[in-house]
């Protein structure tokens, strides 16, 4: 089942293309939107919301057309916004409620949902206390659980990671994770740290200037760059000569080799010269390239 999917899909302002032609698909599971800021992640979720219509072009969500069925979109579909949306005097726990309500839960059940899904993103006693008082952790948190209070199939989540230290950001990650394996809840989640959505997706989209660069699960895209450093006591000249004579591809950086691994053959190679040469082994370690280097690659490339 494809969870989303847009043909041709556009958004022009006045000054600026958001959205070019954009034609890509999501299947369940966690997947990461990947893209530098401005280059139309926020834009994408709108429109398939059905909150701003497009200029060109379409797209569903789980099957439903978001400019004509965006209010049963919005039943099935959970959304955390990117920006400070959150009321300062109010509770965690009114709050969530009331999101409850808005989605037309019956008030027992929404005080249930709210206390359940707020204890399953880590706000214990807390979520008695007004969200003005809130550190930033604890407000991603609140926006979270209200994407989540009613029980969504899918989820949007708009920069979760934002203005979150290291430790909140690992625990925002490992809490995204969840929601897509403990819970069953398919995600789409943007940031424009490249690095940390390999963690937590099953497959990255990533775009740039509103145009799709690259849609593939994480597998591919760092398959595709398995590499292989290799660091002699000395000697490594006299092995990358060797190394390339053997027909594999060496790049140096300063006393360390890394070849590109085409085969399991290339792994032989680099024993055979290593003993031809009779060299010393100081280190053999697989190596892979992280997200964050295959994007900057093609985004010089294009
Ligand atoms: N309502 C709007 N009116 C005019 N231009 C807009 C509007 N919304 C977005 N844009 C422009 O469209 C482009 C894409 O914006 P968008 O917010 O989708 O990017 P983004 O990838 O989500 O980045 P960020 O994380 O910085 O929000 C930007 O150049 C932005 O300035």
């Amino acid at each position: 089942m494809t969870i989303l999917a847009t043909e041709g899909l556009t958004k022009r302002f006045p000054r600026v293309t958001a959205l070019d032609r954009l034609t890509v698909s999501a299947e369940p599971g966690v997947t990461g939107l990947v893209g530098a800021n401005g280059a139309g992640k926020s834009t994408l979720i709108k429109l398939l919301l059905g909150l701003t219509p497009p200029t060109e072009g379409r797209a569903t969500v789980l099957g439903l057309d978001p400019a004509a069925q965006a209010l049963d979109i919005r039943r099935a579909v959970g959304y955390m916004p990117e920006h400070e949306c959150l009321p300062p005097d109010v509770s965690a726990t009114e709050f969530v409620v009331h999101m409850a309500r808005m989605s037309g839960l019956p008030r027992a059940a929404a005080r249930e949902r709210a206390a359940d899904t707020l204890r399953h993103v880590g706000l214990y006693e807390e979520r008695y206390r007004p969200i003005g008082g809130y550190s930033t952790g604890m407000r991603q948190r609140v926006k979270l659980a209200q994407a989540l209070v009613h029980d969504p199939k899918l989820v949007f989540l708009d920069e979760p990671t934002n203005g979150l230290d290291p430790q909140g950001r690992d625990e925002m990650l490992a809490l995204i994770r969840r929601v897509g394996t403990e819970f069953g809840i398919s995600v789409i989640v943007t940031s424009h740290l490249l690095g940390e959505l390999e963690r937590v997706c099953d497959h990255v989209i990533v775009i740039d200037g509103g145009r799709l660069l690259r849609s593939s699960s994480i597998g591919e895209f760092t398959q595709r760059t398995q590499s292989v450093t290799v660091e002699v006591e000395e000697g490594q000249d006299a092995l990358a000569g060797r190394l390339a004579e053997l027909g594999q591809q060496v790049t140096a950086h300063g006393r360390l080799l890394t070849v590109a691994v085409s085969s399991p053959a290339t792994y032989d190679a680099v024993r055979d010269a290593v003993c031809d040469l009779d060299l010393r082994l100081v280190r053999l370690e697989q190596g892979r390239h992280r997200i964050e280097d295959v994007f900057r690659e093609e985004v010089s490339s294009v």
